[in-house]
């Protein structure tokens, strides 16, 4: 029976490509450690879903955290719509050693496109030498001291300018399509067929829309200040030293950006500048709120100062710096990120792994297309690292010899923190974040008071770190009344 249906051809030709496609699994298993990982739950795998639903139905990344206290810092998760096994990633070698190597490990292709319709080519959306050739251009724009003059010189009035309604009215637009279950899917789906993101970024849909009319409005305010004489050669705002970097790199004949790339990368500055900073702060408010005693200690330092705060104030507030690394340690703006292994490589791990089979494994062998989830809270959290009380809110452990784990035990990042990234695609505003979020919490703190309200607040990704109250995200609920 079985010679019967072989000597038919079609059957022929699917046994071998069976068989082929058998071989080349085998051969590829054993070329990869990827299924001796521990996995999160199997009991918690959609079938359709994999374990990607339980996370999107979690709070930021609360999920992981949880996986990682029962499976370790280095796990799988099943991959959503067949897509193959995720490795999550909190172990910080595994974790520096994919940052490092940046050209290695790349966003998802599915991830540009979307950027692209948001933010332009600038920054955040490109990849190898253009990125190189980008990062080397506009970095000196903010290794300089250009803190105090922050950015492009245009005053957006305190939220109430035109352009700052209309960009903040996409924005909360994009930010809760994001949040249901339909840009669940349309995330997935732009994963599985990557070519279609192209064309989704086309497509008439509201949400899709506001992300292009959020970039349609930036770059409409970028070309203004282009135009207008609000680039000098005097200026030291970031629009005026990228303009003036560019105009000298091409009278060497160096490498210089294009109009369009200075036009996209002020809008990723002017999104990714203000939606980061903002996330992290509201709930660093809310930690405000919830603990008096933290935010009248804080208060008393600012009012000591005396007088309005000068840089060198800021710099030297020792409570201030405290509560802001904590606001950014336990929620980070960008609270997880994604890359792609576009070769195979050998991982090392600073935790070794136990195998089902009972080996140790030091490091992991991976294969190209291999997908990593990297979830900085979940890092900044681990109770092995961090204390038992970890999770805590609690400002004087920046200030009390010994709380903070040695930098040996933490990632290379600020403060040994992964907050801002590490390696060559880290943040490249972090410093001004940092000063920015010191000046806006010492301004508000100094003359009003936080209360907590009854409101159930939740915190989630879309695509920034985002509060979200009775399903609405982007809006977070305080009562405010004037600091005696
Ligand atoms: C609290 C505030 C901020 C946080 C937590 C933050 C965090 C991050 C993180 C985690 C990345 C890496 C993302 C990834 O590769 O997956 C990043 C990249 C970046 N950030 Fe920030 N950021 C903040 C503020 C800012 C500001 C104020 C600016 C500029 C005005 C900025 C500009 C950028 C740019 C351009 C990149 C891309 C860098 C590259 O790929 O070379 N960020 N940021």
């Amino acid at each position: 029976m079985a010679a019967a249906f072989l000597s038919s051809p079609p059957a022929l030709l699917l046994s071998v490509a069976a068989f082929l496609y058998i071989v080349r699994w085998l051969s590829n298993r054993k070329r990869q450690d990827v299924h001796r990982v521990p996995s999160a739950p199997p009991a918690l795998a959609h079938w359709l879903w994999g374990h990607e639903l339980a996370t999107f139905q979690g709070q930021a990344t609360e999920t992981y955290t949880k996986w990682a206290a029962l499976c370790g810092p280095f796990f799988r998760v099943k991959g959503a719509l067949f897509h193959p096994d995720i490795i999550v990633a909190a172990d910080h070698a595994a974790v520096q050693h994919i940052f490092q190597n940046a050209d290695d490990y790349v966003k998802s292709p599915a991830f540009r496109p979307p950027v692209a319709n948001v933010l332009g080519k600038g920054l955040v959306w490109a990849e190898g030498e253009d990125h190189k050739t980008q990062r080397r251009i506009i970095a000196p724009a903010f290794s300089l001291d250009i803190i105090g003059r922050v950015a492009f010189g245009h005053d957006f009035k305190a939220g109430q300018s035109t352009e700052a309604k209309e960009i903040h009215a996409s924005w909360e637009g994009h930010v809760n399509t994001g949040l249901g279950f339909g840009g669940f899917v349309a995330m997935l789906v732009m994963r599985a067929v990557p070519f279609i993101t192209l064309l989704l970024t086309k497509l008439p849909v509201e949400a899709i829309r506001a992300g292009g009319r959020i970039r349609e409005i930036t770059t409409k305010l970028s070309m203004r200040l282009l135009e207008s004489g609000s680039v000098s050669e005097k200026g030291r705002d970031i629009m005026s030293i990228l303009v003036k970097a560019e105009r000298a790199g091409a009278s060497k004949g160096g490498a210089a950006l294009t109009p369009q790339q200075i036009v996209d990368n002020v809008n990723t500055f002017i999104m990714v500048g203000h939606e980061t900073t903002a996330g992290s702060l509201s709930f660093t408010l809310l930690e405000l709120a919830r603990r008096p005693e933290v935010q009248e200690k804080l208060r008393d330092e600012i009012r000591r100062v005396g007088r309005d705060l000068s840089y060198d104030d800021i710099q030297r507030l020792e409570y201030l710096d405290a509560v802001v690394k904590e606001g950014l340690r336990l929620h980070p703006a960008s609270p997880q990120t994604e890359r792609v292994a576009l070769r195979d490589d050998v991982i090392p791990l600073s935790k070794p792994i136990t195998t089902a089979a009972g080996e140790t494994l030091s490091s992991i062998r991976v294969r190209a297309g291999q997908v990593f989830h990297i979830p900085f809270t979940t890092m900044h959290v681990n109770p092995s690292v961090w204390g038992p009380d970890a999770a805590q809110f609690d400002p004087a452990r920046w200030l009390t010899p010994g709380r903070v784990p040695p930098p040996s035990a933490l990632p290379h990042g600020w403060s040994g923190l992964v907050t801002f990234c590490d390696g060559p695609r880290n943040c490249i505003g972090y410093r001004l974040a940092v000063f920015e979020f010191k000046v806006i919490l010492a301004t508000l703190v100094r003359s009003l008071e936080f209360h907590e309200t009854t409101a159930v607040v939740l915190e989630k990704i879309s695509p920034t770190l985002q509060p979200v109250v009775d399903g609405r995200g982007g809006l977070l609920p305080l009562h405010i009344t004037l600091a005696q």
